[in-house]
Formats: C-alpha cells, sequence, structure tokens
C-alpha cells in the first residue's frame, strides 16, 4: 500500500514567498504539488475567509486542495488589519502600519495563519490555525516577504526578516499550523 504520506497534495496559492515556506517547512513529508492562482476572497472572520477560499480553490482544481490564508492582527485594533493586512500593507507600507499604532501604547500583535484542506468539490473544508505573538515595530531586516520587517515574535530580539529562515520556519505562525495539518495527514487514511 502506498504511504499516505506520499500521496499528492495541490497547495493552491499566488504568493511565492508562501509556497518556499511551506515547502521547507513540510520537507519530503507530504507530496505538495503547487498550483498558482489567485482566488478570490471574501470579507468575514480568519475562519470564514479561509474556509471560502478553500471552496473555490477545489471548485477550480477538483482534487484534494490545500489553500492558506495569513493574517495579521493588532491587538489595539481588536485584531485589525487581520485578513485585510494584504491591502493595508499594499496601500500604507511598513510605515504606514506602524503610523496606525501611534496613538496606541500596545505595539502587541499576532501572526495567525489559516490552512484549509478540502477533499473535493461537496466536502467541507477543515481547518487548521497557527498563532504566533509579538510586536509591530520599525521595519528591519531583508523586505522580501510582505510584513516580515516590522513583527518581531516575542522571545525574539529580531524581526522575521531578520531571522535565518529555518529560525523562522520553527517558530511562525504557518509552522505551528502545518504542525497541525500534518497530524490530520498522517492520522487520516481517506484524504487524497
Ligand atoms: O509569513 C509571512 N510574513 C510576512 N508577510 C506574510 C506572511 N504570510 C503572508 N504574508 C503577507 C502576504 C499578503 O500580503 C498577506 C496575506 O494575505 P494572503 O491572502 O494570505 O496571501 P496572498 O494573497 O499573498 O497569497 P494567497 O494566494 O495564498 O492568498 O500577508
Ligand atoms: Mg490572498
Amino acid at each position: 500500500m502506498a504511504s499516505k504520506e506520499l500521496r499528492k497534495l495541490v497547495f493552491v496559492t499566488g504568493n511565492k514567498h508562501k509556497l518556499a515556506e511551506v515547502q521547507a517547512i513540510l520537507g519530503t513529508s507530504v507530496n505538495l504539488v503547487d498550483h498558482k492562482l489567485d482566488v478570490t476572497e471574501i470579507q468575514g472572520s480568519t475562519r470564514e475567509v479561509s474556509s471560502d477560499k478553500c471552496r473555490r480553490a477545489v471548485k477550480e482544481i477538483n482534487r484534494p486542495v490545500i489553500t492558506e490564508d495569513t493574517a495579521l492582527c493588532f491587538n489595539a485594533l481588536n485584531g485589525l488589519p487581520g485578513p485585510y493586512i494584504k491591502w493595508f500593507l499594499e496601500k500604507l507600507g511598513h510605515d504606514g502600519l506602524n503610523r496606525m499604532l501611534a496613538g496606541f501604547e500596545d505595539k502587541s500583535a499576532y501572526a495567525l495563519c489559516t490552512f484549509a484542506y478540502s477533499q473535493g468539490p461537496d466536502a467541507e473544508p477543515i481547518l487548521f490555525e497557527g498563532k504566533t505573538p509579538g510586536m509591530i515595530v520599525p521595519p528591519r531586516g531583508s523586505t522580501g516577504f510582505g510584513w516580515d520587517p516590522i513583527f518581531q515574535p516575542d522571545g525574539f530580539e529580531l524581526t522575521y526578516a531578520e531571522m535565518p529562515k529555518d529560525l523562522k520556519n520553527t517558530i511562525s505562525h504557518r509552522y505551528k499550523a502545518l504542525e497541525n495539518l500534518k497530524e490530520f495527514l498522517m492520522s487520516n487514511s481517506d484524504w487524497g
């Protein structure tokens, strides 16, 4: 019997940095096939946005897929920008995101990653979350990936952007969510 770890799983994303991290974190434990597609994203809670994204993706692909949605949540703003961070980052940049918190003492935030797995167009997506708490800081480090330069995880003096990739990939929101997804894949024989 083929080992279930080796079955193909399609990761639908339009973000190459995300894909690279997911591949690095999963290694050979899952046979990941990437599919570049920018899926329409609705408004709602992180769970609603993630489920809907996965439903749209699985309708396109017609086989088991995973999608991932990342939120950056400012505690002073009761969780906003959350799933809308992409548009805030695009319009305001790193400095603007810092300035959003200028009127607040509390600079704490958390990165929240939600993977969604769906077995097929008629199946309800299953969600796997991972959360890393930290602080919003003036940008430091390389500017390769999104808001990495302005997020300093708790317990570290380095922003995500200043960390070696293999450190980020053992403490990140994405790593934690993938631990949960992996556990599910390994313990469920009927996926894929
Ligand atoms: O670890 C991360 N470190 C820094 N920035 C990050 C990270 N992970 C996502 N990001 C950015 C990308 C996008 O600006 C927003 C999430 O939006 P999100 O919709 O999940 O990503 P996306 O549209 O780029 O790719 P996808 O096609 O998978 O939806 O935060
Ligand atoms: Mg997106």
